[in-house]
């Protein structure tokens, strides 16, 4: 078949193609990738997402910007395996990393046996024409694509400068001390179990949440390193993939909370946004600190306050919300009644990152929050807690120079803690009206522009997307349909 023809024109002759994607059950994940599939859906092609219903209705449940039932994305369920289900540990005693989401990961190869009889059926009903995007920790989803010899391509929700620091070996610098705190031997032996290098060797290629202007050196890095081990392959940069409120600022789909409200009555840019994402709990200790600081800091502030998500999001229960109360200082909610806002569960982050009042963000630098932050303007406090966050802090601080480290790690003790000192005068770095700060804000701005002009029709991440789907519909259309 002549694979010069247009997709439209292919596409006239042949059955449809069904994009099938599957994401790893986390919601730093499940989000992504519901945002790639909305992305994939928009150019006209029949999505399927595919996880356990429970996490399907997580991630419709919490996306932001956009509903998914507008766009022509199915959903299949896959029986949620069986695995014990502990809560976050609250007290964070060992580690920053969730190491109650470990049991859910080492059940997940039991997906494996329904997801290869779902592609067996839709080979049968789609004549082959099938094509898989998963996340890699997802080896087993290699192993039935390879059967079925459909495309399948690794789909990262880390960034390049992680994966290409990674994946060159030589550690994260700076953090290096950190490595334990990173990444636990738990979860690492999970990993070597599981060939990430080679899910790697047998993708038809890569498609990472990035866009060129933020890390095209990196992009380039990881691609040489890649090309050594793995052979030539495609790298496609295809981010930030964001509802367009990030950069309108018209509210998303979330119901215009309270804190919404109570952000329109702030001054332009004066608040301090404070989240860590959704698999970090902060120690009680960490927390008294933390609420100090920004007390200290003297700027109006707006924090979510929560416990981590468990496997099954159950644990955000009545009794944990009053647990988080009792962890708060004496009297410091009629302290700081004037000045602070505390949201005890999910917060409508990206409607309050593109908020004008909004000027800083104290982030753990989890990938989303950090291309959310990034997005959106504005310039970041890196707190990072654990896995991708080091570097990502790193990257937001001195490589982009988008925000400052919360405090140094090099020497730092893994279980020490951030003091409020340290809090308090992140965030009056941050909030400055002096050189760094204004530059940094200049910056953030900059970014936010790029942002926006890559994912626009004709921008480098519209065109590495339509350049990924002219790959696979080449692959499928290159073969006899009726094979
Ligand atoms: O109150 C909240 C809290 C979070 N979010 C959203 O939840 C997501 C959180 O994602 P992220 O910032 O990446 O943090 P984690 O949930 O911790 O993400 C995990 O997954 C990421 C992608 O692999 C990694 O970069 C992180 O290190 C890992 O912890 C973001 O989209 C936020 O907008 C809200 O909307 N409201």
């Amino acid at each position: 078949m002549d694979s010069t023809l247009s997709r439209s024109q292919l596409d006239a002759r042949t059955p449809a193609i069904q994009v099938v994607l599957v994401p790893f059950p986390a919601q730093g994940h499940l989000n992504q990738m519901l945002h790639l599939s909305r992305a994939i859906s928009a150019r006209g092609l029949d999505v399927l997402y595919v996880t356990t219903s429970t996490h399907i209705q997580q991630a419709r449940h919490r996306v932001q910007g956009w509903n998914p039932d507008h766009f022509a994305i199915r959903f299949h369920e896959l029986p949620m395996p069986s695995f014990s289900d502990p809560q976050p540990d609250l007290e964070n005693k060992d580690h920053a990393f969730p190491m109650n989401l470990i049991p859910l990961i080492e059940a997940l190869e039991d997906l494996r046996e329904p997801f290869d009889r779902l592609i067996q059926n839709l080979c049968f009903s789609n004549l082959n024409r099938i094509v898989i995007v998963h996340d890699p920790l997802l080896r087993w989803v290699q192993t039935v694509a390879a059967k079925y010899l459909a495309p399948a391509y690794i789909f990262s929700c880390v960034n390049t400068y992680y994966s290409a620091v990674k994946e060159k070996g030589i550690g994260i610098p700076e953090c290096v001390v950190s490595e334990k705190r990173c990444l636990p031997e738990r979860f690492m032996t999970w990993m070597s179990r599981h060939h990430r290098a080679e899910s790697l060797a047998l993708a038809t290629g890569y498609l990472v949440n990035s866009f060129r202007g933020l890390e095209s050196q990196f992009m380039d890095e990881l691609q040489e390193i890649r090309r050594e081990h793995y052979g030539e392959k495609p790298l496609w940069a295809v981010g930030p993939l964001l509802p367009q409120s990030i950069w309108t600022g018209k509210k998303g789909n979330s119901d215009v909370g309270s804190c919404l409200r109570w952000l329109d009555g702030q001054a332009p840019a004066s608040v301090v946004y404070v989240s860590f994402g959704s698999t970090c709990s902060l120690s009680r200790q960490q927390i008294q600190e933390l609420a100090r600081g920004l007390e200290a800091s003297q700027q109006p502030f707006l924090w979510v306050v929560r416990v981590a998500d468990n496997a099954r999001f159950t644990a955000l229960d009545e009794a944990r919300m009053d647990w988080i109360s009792e962890l708060l200082p004496e009297g410091y909610e009629d302290r700081i009644a004037e000045r602070g806002f505390l949201v005890r569960n999910w917060a409508p982050q990206l409607d309050v990152l593109s908020h004008e009042s909004t000027g800083a963000f104290v982030t753990h630098c989890g990938w989303n929050s950090t291309l959310e932050s990034i997005s959106a303007g504005v310039p970041m406090v890196a707190w990072p807690q654990h896995s991708d966050q080091f570097a990502n802090s790193i990257l937001v601080a001195k490589e982009l120079k988008v925000g400052v480290e919360v405090k140094k790690w090099t020497n730092a003790d893994e279980n020490e803690l951030v003091t409020a000192e340290e809090v308090q005068k992140a965030i009056r770095r941050v909030m400055a009206e002096d050189e760094e700060g204004m530059e940094m804000r200049r910056r953030a701005k900059e970014l936010r522009d790029a942002a926006r002009t890559a994912v626009a029709e004709g921008g480098s991440s519209w065109n590495e997307l339509e350049a990924f789907i002219h790959h696979f519909t080449s692959i499928l259309n290159e073969r006899n349909p009726t094979e």
